[in-house]
């Protein structure tokens, strides 16, 4: 812990070494050049309890630097090597889970039972890039001239950059690192604001776990000082690869400025999401699973259901049960265990919440649920909240709504029912439920985002591929040899053989 504590934390935890509020590089744990810090909020009561450095763009270069130096070593440490440190990150991860969770929820708000959802989700991601790090392999071919031989071998691109957001600071920072950590890279993390503390315990087990100092470096700021911080690191000449989750908006600056020198990016952007359930779904498999999608940290997430459009024939008992169902959430603060859902993280979400829903009533929804904020304790909360009547016209048509707002939009035939879940710039995923399963093939193939869940409503894992096309971004992280060919270059080998020596 750096600096005399000037604020009182709102909990203990089993292993306090884990707690780190200055950022790492090197292996050690340091503050911005200016000395300024920035105030962490548990979104749950409004309270500052930690504070760390906010460092702006001439704090970058000694960070990269280092990084780079880090790298020269790294990229010859052999495969194995790189996967027992994994297999031992993994290990510390799982053993410190109760701590990560407690501080997942003081960072989030969300509740302690998703915080423990979230960590066993992203430990997935440790394990599984332990296992991709022995399997990166080049091919060889006999080429159409003769005495010709030609091989590609892969090799670590360089130091990369990650750009992370709050809404799952562990699965983020695991998904990009574990991939980057397996292909030989180095990784310099800026977490978001409102998540430094999760990340910088990540790091301090990262370095307990036996990775080299500057293996994992990271960089915390403010609200403020991220562009700067940001665009100096995407310009820096000794990054070679920058990996971002966001927004569509912040994600189109991020490629522009890296396109500048060619550097590798992977873009994981906004959603979007359509849900499309069909009359002969099974009506319970679709509310159970599209309920936990849909109130999954407080609407908060990427992949969540955005817009769900259900056929004529179930749409009045569909919406009833959605209704009783969303009648039992209980919502408070995430650290009581009776909570079923936590607040909103920031409060310009929950005032975004709500200037959606004056918007779309002012234009004629109705509105079956909620609608407000909660005034809680100084929280950020916001009531789960159930619309029907949306029109094209309304904010809430056509922005990706980040809280717990569910719209529910009639539709009669399939076609229909595609049209309105393409018609957006988005395609990062869409789910649908129906029994018939041509429909679900035909679906599968027309529905335009890079993940279908068919007759599920998540389907996020260390093993399969995420990511969006369209203005959702590019690449693709986690999955087989995918995500680590992010972090990977090509290098081609081309032999003449003397036949006759
Ligand atoms: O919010 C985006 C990530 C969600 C997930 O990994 O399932």
């Amino acid at each position: 812990m750096g600096s005399a504590r000037k604020y009182e934390l709102p909990f203990k935890l089993q292993n306090p070494d884990l707690l780190h509020n200055q950022s790492c590089v090197g292996g050690e744990w340091v503050n911005a050049k200016s000395g300024k810090t920035f105030e962490v909020v548990d979104p749950g009561t409004g309270k500052a309890w930690i504070e760390c450095p906010t460092n702006n763009a001439s704090d970058v270069d000694a960070a990269v630097k280092n990084s780079h130096q880090a790298f020269l070593e790294y990229k010859k440490i052999s495969p194995r090597q790189r996967a027992q440190f994994l297999y031992k990150w993994d290990q510390l991860i799982r053993e410190n889970r109760e701590d990560i969770a407690t501080i997942l929820v003081y960072e989030t708000g969300k509740p302690r039972s998703e915080a423990y959802g979230e960590i066993d989700y992203s430990t997935g991601f440790t394990w599984w890039f332990a296992g991709e790090a022995e399997r990166i392999q080049g091919s060889n071919f006999i080429p159409a001239l003769p005495n010709r031989r030609i091989f590609t071998i892969k090799q670590p691109v360089g130091v990369a950059a990650a750009l992370v957001p709050w809404n799952f600071p562990i699965a983020m920072i695991l998904r990009k690192a574990g991939a980057a950590l397996a292909a030989g890279c180095t990784m310099i993390v800026k977490p978001s604001p409102e998540t430094p503390i999760t990340v910088l315990a990540l790091a301090h087990l990262a370095l307990k776990a036996g990775f080299p100092k500057g293996a994992l470096n990271v960089l915390t700021t403010d609200l403020d000082k991220t562009p700067e911080l940001s665009e100096a690191l995407c310009r820096h000449p000794l990054i070679a690869k920058v990996t971002f989750t966001g927004s569509t908006r912040v994600g189109k600056l991020v490629a522009k400025i890296c396109s500048d020198n060619l550097k590798k990016v992977t873009l994981e952007l906004g959603g979007n999401c359509p849900v499309l359930i069909f009359d002969d779904a099974n009506i319970e498999q679709a509310m159970s699973q599209i309920f936990a999608l849909k109130y999954r940290h407080a609407g908060q997430a990427c992949i969540t259901a955005n817009r769900i459009y259900v056929q004529s024939g179930i749409f009045d008992k569909f919406l009833e049960k959605w209704n009783a169902e969303t009648d039992k959430i209980i919502v408070g603060h995430g650290s009581d265990e009776k909570t079923t859902m936590g607040p909103v993280t920031t409060p310009r979400g929950a005032q975004k919440a709500l200037e959606l829903v004056e918007d779309a009533k002012k234009k004629g929804a109705k509105i079956h649920k909620g609608g407000n904020k909660i005034d809680r304790k100084g929280g950020y909360f916001f009531e789960p909240t159930v619309i029907t009547g949306v029109t094209p016209d309304m904010d809430i048509a056509n922005e990706e709504v980040f809280s717990p707002i569910c719209t529910f939009i009639k539709f009669e035939t399939e076609e229909e029912a595609v049209k309105k879940a393409n018609d957006t710039s988005m395609g990062l995923a869409s789910y649908l439920f129906t029994k018939n399963v041509d429909r679900m093939w035909r679906l599968f193939e027309s529905l335009e985002a890079g993940m279908i869940g068919l007759n599920t409503g998540n389907s996020s894992a260390a093993e399969s591929p995420f990511g969006g096309i369209k203005q959702s971004g590019y690449g693709k992280e986690s999955g087989k040899d995918v995500a680590v060919n992010e972090y990977l270059i090509t290098k081609t080998g081309t032999f003449t053989l003397e036949e006759n020596a």
